[in-house]
């Protein structure tokens, strides 16, 4: 089935045009003035833009469970008294269900494709797959420097590399979880593991100074340069946060085509204490994407906030109003985002996956519309958005998807049982 939506004002990191924009099968087909079939489903696009599906590229989706439950804490007191613990408790039934409302959340405010990071791939990939949305999954784990528990790890992962291999809109990946949590070995095993299964790896890097400081104590170097050393810099890693990395690094960074996930909101939220060197990234061409990360350390999944939140941490932090401007910040969440997951995605151009976002523009914060990229920065909000298409299907029309009320329910039961346990 094609879809055509006709008389649409088309935004993307390239163009501001009007027209029509057809879809077949996957794939956006042709986008101008187009006539179309018999049979196409028929958008009106009048008072709407498309723009290419948001790409969250770092999340735990299934910690949505978690939101509001430890807030207003420094990152390591929070996860290690009120986070972990309650990890331990979590069954895969609740990670499905929690993924569910994370994917609900996603697609209501407009994005079309995430990074994960979280345990229980099978739960996270069906409801990925069910509720329609294109994900990159990854196994994570710790080893806490343990060579058996490193070993029982790599074991499962490997194991769920394979079996993420039969879902749909899937990307597999590998998710040590942090330096301070990965031994050196760990780290350089899952880039060999994601290099046999053709994967990405999802890794948190350079989140606090603490973190920075320990490991080179610890290995009397710097993280980046170990990291090199063992072949762990390249075009399929998606470093989460890169907040304590100097210039230098960045340039190795850089020049290894490695992939930043930035999530201000949550960085500003657990005062980890810096704000991303975006200039320096900027300047070697380090592809800089935009996350939300959890909805525990956010206290929610929408990229529309966190673009603003990412301009304005930049030119507040470095008192540089010109800083990370409005057409900039709209690419690294578009644009940039695909590329790090490795899909043709995020331009409005033939032979681009179909994943797109309709926002309806009949918003007090839309008028008058002088400019339609700042508007989307600064004065959008998630509740724009009105339909969504992923790999070219309908998963939410008219503000609203299918099922949303129960999925909201199971989670919130889930949660409830989580915390009574
Ligand atoms: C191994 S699954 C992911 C793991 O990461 C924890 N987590 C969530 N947010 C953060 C963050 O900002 N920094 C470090 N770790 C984080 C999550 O609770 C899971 O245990
Ligand atoms: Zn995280």
């Amino acid at each position: 089935m094609s879809i055509l939506i006709k008389d649409v004002k088309i935004v993307d990191a390239r163009k501001a045009v009007e027209g029509d924009i057809y879809i077949e099968e996957n794939r956006i087909a042709e986008v101008g003035e187009v006539k179309g079939k018999k049979d196409d489903i028929v958008i009106d696009g009048k008072g709407k833009a498309v723009i290419p599906g948001l790409v969250n590229t770092h999340t735990h989706a299934a910690m949505v469970l978690f939101r509001s439950y430890a807030d207003d804490m420094p990152l390591m007191e929070w996860l290690e008294k009120k986070i972990w613990p309650l990890e331990a408790k979590l069954k895969p039934d609740d990670i499905y269900h929690g993924t569910k409302l994370a994917c609900l959340e996603m697609i209501k405010s407009g994005t079309t494709a995430f990074n994960d990071m979280y345990f229980e791939v099978e739960s996270i990939a069906k409801a990925v797959e069910e509720m329609g949305m294109r994900a990159c999954i990854s196994s994570a784990f710790f080893d806490f420097f343990d060579k058996q528990r490193l070993e029982e790890s790599l074991k499962k992962v490997e194991d769920d590399l394979k079996k993420l291999r039969k879902f749909k809109n899937v990307i597999p990946a590998v998710g040590p979880h942090a330096p301070y949590t990965v031994s050196l070995d760990g780290l350089k095993a899952s880039m060999e593991l994601a290099e046999k299964y053709d994967a990405l790896v999802h890794f948190h890097l350079a989140e606090t100074k603490g973190e920075i400081e320990e490991f080179k104590k610890k290995y009397g170097k710097g993280i980046v340069e170990a990291l090199n050393e063992i072949g762990f810099l390249n075009e399929r890693l998606i470093a989460a946060h890169c907040v304590w990395l100097s210039e230098e690094e960045i340039r190795l960074m850089a020049e290894k085509n490695v992939n930043v996930s930035h999530c201000p909101a949550s960085n500003m939220k657990l005062c980890v204490g810096s704000a991303l060197n975006y200039s320096a990234m900027k300047k070697y061409s380090l592809n800089v994407t935009l996350g939300t990360d959890s909805a525990a350390s956010n206290n929610n999944l929408d990229m529309f906030e966190e673009m603003k939140f990412a301009t304005l941490l930049q030119k507040y932090h470095y008192s540089a109003p010109t800083l990370m401007n409005a057409a900039e910040i709209f690419e690294i969440a578009t644009l940039n985002g695909a590329k790090a997951l490795g899909i043709k995605a995020g331009l409005i151009e033939s032979g681009y996956l179909a994943d797109l976002v309709m926002i309806d523009l009949k918003k007090p914060y839309f008028t008058p519309g002088h400019n339609l990229i700042a508007d989307i920065v600064y004065s959008a909000k998630g509740d724009c958005v009105d339909t969504v298409i992923i790999d070219g299907k309908v998963v939410m029309e008219g503000g609203k998807v299918e099922g949303e009320e129960k999925i909201m329910e199971e989670a919130r039961e889930a949660a409830l049982d989580l915390i009574s346990r």
